[in-house]
């Protein structure tokens, strides 16, 4: 069975379509990246397939339900792009990750054993269980990153959802997370990320996906890197200009037709 299916999709902002024909197979148990240019819609497609964004067309199914008719959330975990965990909110770590438990355990009942065993497995996974007690204010920005990785993995998902979860994090961090997404995926789990770059993350990726003004690209094996724009440190913050976006795309469409 398929964690997501997606089959022709197409999604518009204020009548500007951004996703077309857009069809996806995230197997069970499989790792999944979502690579492509700033812009080309990689965001758009996640935030799709969770039901944050209408289907203009198409169709999506989650574990083998129409979308519109799922309603296992809980089975999912999502890490949006670059939220920062802090926000000048006073919480502790600890309390960041417990609160990836309220969909498990509803939110009136309080935390049993349970919730707070989840809590400290997902903070160790991630490497931060030493940071339970302090504000998430006082860690790096890589390690609020990491927090909300916790945070997600704490409601034990099948499927975890996570959108660019290592830009802009230091080398540590980045060691971290691929760690903890390895033993995630060794547990079972499927991941379905969005990245520029893979770094450490790349041996884990089963599947890649390139998104390139708004169509599936390219399908298969992780394309090589083109240039020194795929290579790690560079930033992808800048809208890039036709010729050099096709290149970063790296769609090597002569190779593999996507979604033949
Ligand atoms: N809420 C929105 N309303 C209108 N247009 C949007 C919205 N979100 C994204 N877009 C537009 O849709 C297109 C795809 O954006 P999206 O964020 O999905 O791309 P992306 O590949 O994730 O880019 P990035 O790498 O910069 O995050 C872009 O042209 C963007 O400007």
């Amino acid at each position: 069975m398929s964690a997501v299916a997606v089959r022709h999709a197409a999604v518009a902002y204020a009548g500007r379509t951004v996703l077309r024909d857009v069809t996806l197979d995230v197997g069970d148990g499989q790792v999944v990246a979502v690579l492509g240019a700033n812009g080309s819609g990689k965001s758009t497609l996640i935030r799709t397939i969770l039901g944050l964004v209408p289907l203009a067309g198409g169709e999506i199914d989650l574990f083998g339900t129409p979308q519109r008719r799922f309603r296992e959330w809980a089975r999912i975990g999502y890490v949006p792009q670059r939220m920062g965990a802090g926000g000048g909110v006073p919480a502790t770590v600890g309390e960041v990750v417990a609160s990836g438990r309220l969909a498990r355990r509803g939110i009136f009942r309080p935390a049993r054993a349970a919730d707070r065993e989840a809590v400290r497995a997902a903070l160790e996974d991630v490497g931060l269980l030493d940071r339970i007690g302090d504000p998430v204010a006082t860690l790096s920005g890589g390690q609020q990153q990491r927090t909300l990785i916790a945070r997600a993995l704490a409601g034990r998902p099948d499927l975890l959802v996570l959108d660019e979860p290592t830009a802009g994090v230091d080398a540590a961090s980045q060691e971290a997370f691929a760690a903890a997404l390895a033993r995630f995926g060794e547990r079972g789990g499927t991941i379905l990320l969005v990245a520029h770059e893979l770094g450490p993350l790349e041996p884990l990726i089963d599947k890649a996906v390139v998104v390139h003004d708004g169509r599936i690209a390219y399908e298969g094996a992780v394309p090589e890197p083109a240039g020194h724009h795929a290579g790690p440190g560079h930033d992808h913050v800048h809208p890039h200009a036709e010729p050099e976006r096709s290149r970063i795309c790296v769609a090597p469409t002569d190779r593999m037709p996507a979604n033949p």
